[in-house]
């Protein structure tokens, strides 16, 4: 599903990862931890095709992505990958429904379908009842699942979240956790999440710890 092999990345003179070697299954949930300024961020972003990496190769669901011009780049990501952020990122003038239809529309979905599909995930997230509302009418909690609908709208094979309950209280924290594992369940959805919530990281199927710059061997 996803492979990464020889990864490094350098901003001016200092060199952020060093060598990352990963292969993550369908269906797993993957957490990455590590210090402050560790170079997770900078993995998610090169792993989700945000970001090139100096050397080295990502193969996401069987695409050699540096292969991919930058137009056969963004198509193939809005397809394939999921973004939540710590921060939702929802368009403030657009309600829930539209806001989770947007990447079906990028997709090139017509109106009625894109609304179909963003109402069925906004279903799944228990927010239908919400699906009419600007982000400024949802609580901080709502707003996170929101974007997690955005995510899976296209139902991609790997959704990709940095620090998704970092601006959450641990009531909303627990929901968008069990939300996560949920979906594994439901929908055999794949997650990469670095945060710095060990409770999360202890849940995940595995946890990745980067250190100076390289993935610290697992003790055995
Ligand atoms: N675009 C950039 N230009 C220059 N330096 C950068 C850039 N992006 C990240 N860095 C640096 O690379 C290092 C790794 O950053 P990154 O955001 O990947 O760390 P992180 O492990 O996610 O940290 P945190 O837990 O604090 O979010 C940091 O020292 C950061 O300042």
């Amino acid at each position: 599903m996803i492979e990464l092999e020889g990864i490094t990345k350098s901003f001016g003179s200092l060199q952020v990862l060093k060598g990352i070697d990963l292969t993550i299954a369908k269906g797993e949930i993957v957490s990455i931890v590590g210090p402050s300024g560790a170079g997770k961020t900078t993995l998610l972003q090169i792993m989700g095709t945000l970001d090139r990496p100096d050397s080295g190769r990502v193969v996401l669901n069987g695409t050699e992505v540096n292969r991919l011009n930058e137009k056969a780049l963004s198509a193939f990501r809005n397809k394939e990958i999921g973004f939540v952020f710590q921060f939702h990122q929802l368009l403030p003038e657009f309600t829930a429904l539209e806001n989770v239809a947007i990447p079906a529309l990028i997709r090139g979905e017509s109106a009625g379908n894109a609304r179909r599909k963003a109402m069925e995930m906004l279903e799944l997230m228990g927010l239908q009842d919400r699906a009419s509302h600007k982000p400024a009418e949802l609580s901080g909690g709502e707003k996170q699942r929101v974007a997690v609908a955005r995510a899976l709208v296209n139902r991609p094979s790997a959704v990709l979240a940095d620090e998704p309950s970092g601006s959450l209280d641990t009531q909303n924290k627990e929901e968008l956790h069990r939300l996560f594992f949920d979906l594994r369940d439901r929908l055999g959805q794949t997650f990469v999440i670095v945060t710095h919530d060990e409770g999360l990281a202890s849940k995940t199927d595995r946890t990745i710890h980067i250190i100076d710059g390289k993935i610290k061997k697992e003790e055995l």
